[in-house]
């Protein structure tokens, strides 16, 4: 189907809908919306999606497709598990002893939850970036050296300089980039060996990005990225997210519905219960959504 004919389709349902919204159930409208399909390749396939913490479920049947290399926003009032979800992609609730997971999340059709994954590798290929910047009390220089080195991507070690595999402009050159990337290499150029902690919050969180990219990831999960930060550093980590979506595949989680409106380009509604209740391109969300609850968490009915 092409683009005009999906927007067509989607036009005159949404015309259905507005008369037969009284008295159709979420699982019609679910079955609408699952229905629709994203532009571009899917990054991530996540299907029938539960976990349980303890035996509290805080995740319920969720499927969602990922397209790659656009930014996907995951909304929602507070502990309806927008969180729980991001770790999912990359395995992070695993270092939760009470956490269970069930169901299937696949990356470029490889099942994740399947034994014999390295989660090293996995956490590599799905990098993450945190609420609160934390760098390492390390020069700024190290943080972004630390991935590569660890995973032997660079090697300035002894060893490796006395056997002469040591490549200090190899080292320069993914600093730079990487630093580039992050749209900090310029605030930070003549200061590379100074201590992290020395940098401004927006500083520090663009530092964490750049420390992730330096592993060269596919995929990059960020949980409220900008949420310690003024505005004017949450507008160049806003910028940095849509531009770093030519180049990866993001997944970002944000309390501020105008950011994800400003940033995403589709936007997963989670409600209280830990259901995802809608999913759809982030105009539809905020501007058509199928679901009267969502319209209503928007609308800042509750929530
Ligand atoms: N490590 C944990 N142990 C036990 N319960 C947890 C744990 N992490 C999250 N939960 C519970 O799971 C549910 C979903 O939490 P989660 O942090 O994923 O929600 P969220 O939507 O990201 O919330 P917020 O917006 O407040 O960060 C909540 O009820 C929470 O209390």
């Amino acid at each position: 189907m092409s683009d005009i004919d999906m927007k067509q389709t989607r036009a005159e349902s949404n015309e259905q809908r507005t008369t037969t919204t009284v008295g159709e159930t979420e699982e019609e409208l679910q079955s609408e919306w699952s229905a629709y399909e994203f532009d571009g390749q899917t990054k991530i396939s996540v299907s029938d999606l539960d976990v349980y913490y303890g035996s509290d479920q805080a995740l319920r049947g969720v499927s969602m497709d990922i397209p790659e290399k656009s930014v996907t926003a995951l909304i929602g009032p507070s502990g309806c598990g927008k969180s729980t979800f991001l770790r999912c992609l990359n395995r992070m609730n695993d270092r939760v002893s009470s956490a269970r997971v069930e169901g299937s999340v696949t990356l470029d059709g490889e099942e994740i939850y399947q034994d014999g994954v390295n989660l090293v590798e996995l956490r590599k290929r799905v990098g993450m970036v945190f609420q609160a910047p934390n760098p390492f009390p390390k020069s700024i220089r190290d943080n972004i050296a630390y991935g590569p080195r660890k995973h032997g991507d660079i090697d300035t070690g002894l060893l490796a300089r006395l056997l002469g595999d040591a490549n200090p402009e190899e080292e320069e050159d993914l600093i730079q980039r990487s630093l580039r990337q992050a749209a900090l290499w310029e605030e930070v150029s003549d200061r590379l060996d100074d201590n992290a902690l020395g940098l401004s919050g927006g500083q520090q969180q663009r530092l964490c990005i750049a420390r992730c990219l330096a592993v060269d990831p596919e995929i990059i999960l960020m949980d409220e990225p900008a949420s310690a930060l003024d505005p004017i550093a949450t507008s160049k980590i806003e910028d940095l997210i849509e531009s770093l979506a030519q180049e990866y595949t993001v997944v970002v989680v944000t309390h501020n519905m105008q950011q994800a409106a400003r940033i995403s380009d589709q936007t997963a509604v989670f409600l209280t219960g830990g259901e995802l209740v809608e999913y759809d391109d982030t105009d539809t969300i905020f501007e058509d959504p199928n679901s009267q609850r969502v319209e209503d968490y928007i609308t800042g009915k509750f929530g």
